[in-house]
């Protein structure tokens, strides 16, 4: 773990961050608008990530919990470099603790890892286990309590 955050560049500062003369800078291409609380991306594959997530978990009348750290990437190619900063490769075995949306999984599994998730929140377990239901690549577990995990 040490070696992939050295490995990382370092994060750059938050687009809806001001300078010193309170002038926010331009936005990135991939974010169109933000508001107080939240931004809003287009064109990039986390924009499908991110949004289809949301539309899921609307249909079961769920919101993302902050309490659970539901914060969720927005520029997948950030997932790309994670990924191969741990050097994963065809037939690593990961483990992934809190899939959430599934976007770092998919990058997981299409450079060929098999992947088993951990997830707390049973909504998002079912959510990314029906994601790539089609794959064998994937279990995914959710824990219901400390001393009782379920597998899908
Ligand atoms: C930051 S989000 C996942 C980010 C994910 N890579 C993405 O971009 O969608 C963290 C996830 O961890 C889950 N989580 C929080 N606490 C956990 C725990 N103790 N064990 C397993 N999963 C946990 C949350 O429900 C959430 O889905």
């Amino acid at each position: 773990m040490i070696s992939l955050l050295q490995s990382l560049s370092p994060i750059s500062s938050s687009p809806t961050s001001r300078n010193r003369n309170g002038v926010r800078p331009p936005l990135p291409n991939h974010i169109i608008q933000y508001s107080r609380r939240s931004f809003y991306v287009r064109n990039s594959r986390s924009e499908d990530d991110y949004h289809s997530t949301l539309k899921a978990l609307k249909s079961r009348g769920r919101i993302p919990r902050k309490s659970l750290g539901q914060h969720y990437m927005l520029n997948s190619s950030v997932n790309e470099q994670l990924s191969s900063a741990a050097g994963v490769e065809d037939g690593d075995l990961v483990l992934e603790i809190g899939p959430g949306t599934g976007s770092l999984t998919n990058v997981l599994v299409n450079a060929g890892a098999t992947v088993l998730a951990i997830e707390k929140d049973p909504h998002m377990a079912v959510h990314v286990r029906e994601r790539f239901a089609s794959l064998d690549q994937l279990t995914v577990m959710f824990i219901f309590a400390p001393d009782k995990i379920y597998e899908f």
